[in-house]
């Protein structure tokens, strides 16, 4: 599940937009589970998308600070093969959750500066890859991801290597070959970035995007 070369597409709602993932050949596909974005999924939508991708894609369940009943009901619906977290959840309360619900757990990090890293060695231990996101803007009502807003990647170069971490944030068409070159990321992780309005996915960026990252794989890092 974790070999590198992987790329996700996240904050998929429909069925049409699902199929134009799978089509570009997408290794994960996300499900967004937070009412305030415009690209969350109700659990009957999430049901047959999940049916959709079965055996296509990994499916991934993205939550924010999830209770254990919006885990449950979550994980009976999309029956994910790995739940996303992607708010202030601690490293115990990862483990809690990946120990509880059997599912591999990819945890968000959000990065700004290069004291952010030293969080990422006790996450590392508790969940099964880490995704390392730009921090959320503090204006009120902002979403916790999503927002098409990168980190400098160059912090990076500070990590130490053994960390397997998925790149996201602000990730686009134009500059994934850029981001993968730079920071030698194994995964990368991508929502507004091929959408043509908010929770619009579009299925010429997907493409795009995905020839971008495999081209950048194949030719190695910097
Ligand atoms: O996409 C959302 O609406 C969202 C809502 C709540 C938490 C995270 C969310 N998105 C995730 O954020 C990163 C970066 O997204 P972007 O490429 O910068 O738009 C990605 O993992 C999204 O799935």
């Amino acid at each position: 599940m974790f070999r590198d070369g992987l790329i996700k597409i996240c904050g998929i709602s429909t069925p049409e937009a699902l199929e134009a993932a799978l089509d570009a050949g997408a290794d994960l596909v996300g499900f967004v589970r937070f009412p305030k974005s415009p690209r969350h999924v109700e659990l009957d939508r999430g049901r047959d998308l999940a049916r959709q991708a079965r055996g296509r894609a990994q499916r991934v369940v993205l939550l924010v600070d999830p209770d254990d009943a919006a885990l449950a009901e979550a994980v009976e619906a999309f029956d994910p093969d790995m739940i996303q977290l992607h708010g202030s959840e601690s490293p115990d309360r990862v483990r809690e959750i990946r120990d509880r619900f059997g599912r591999p757990v990819l945890k968000a990090v959000g990065i700004a500066e290069e004291a952010d890293l030293a969080a990422l060695a006790r996450y590392a231990e508790a969940a099964d890859r880490l995704l390392l996101d730009a921090k959320p803007p503090r204006t009120p009502g902002a979403l916790p991801g999503g927002n098409g807003l990168s980190f400098d990647w160059r912090l990076l170069a500070a990590l130490d290597p053994s960390v397997s971490y998925m790149l996201s944030g602000g990730l686009t068409p134009a500059n994934v070959a850029e981001a993968i070159r730079l920071t030698g990321a194994g995964a990368v992780d991508v929502s507004s970035g091929v959408e043509s309005a908010p929770g619009v996915k579009d299925r010429a960026r997907i493409e795009a995007f995905v020839r971008a990252a495999r081209a950048a794989y194949a030719g190695g890092r910097r």
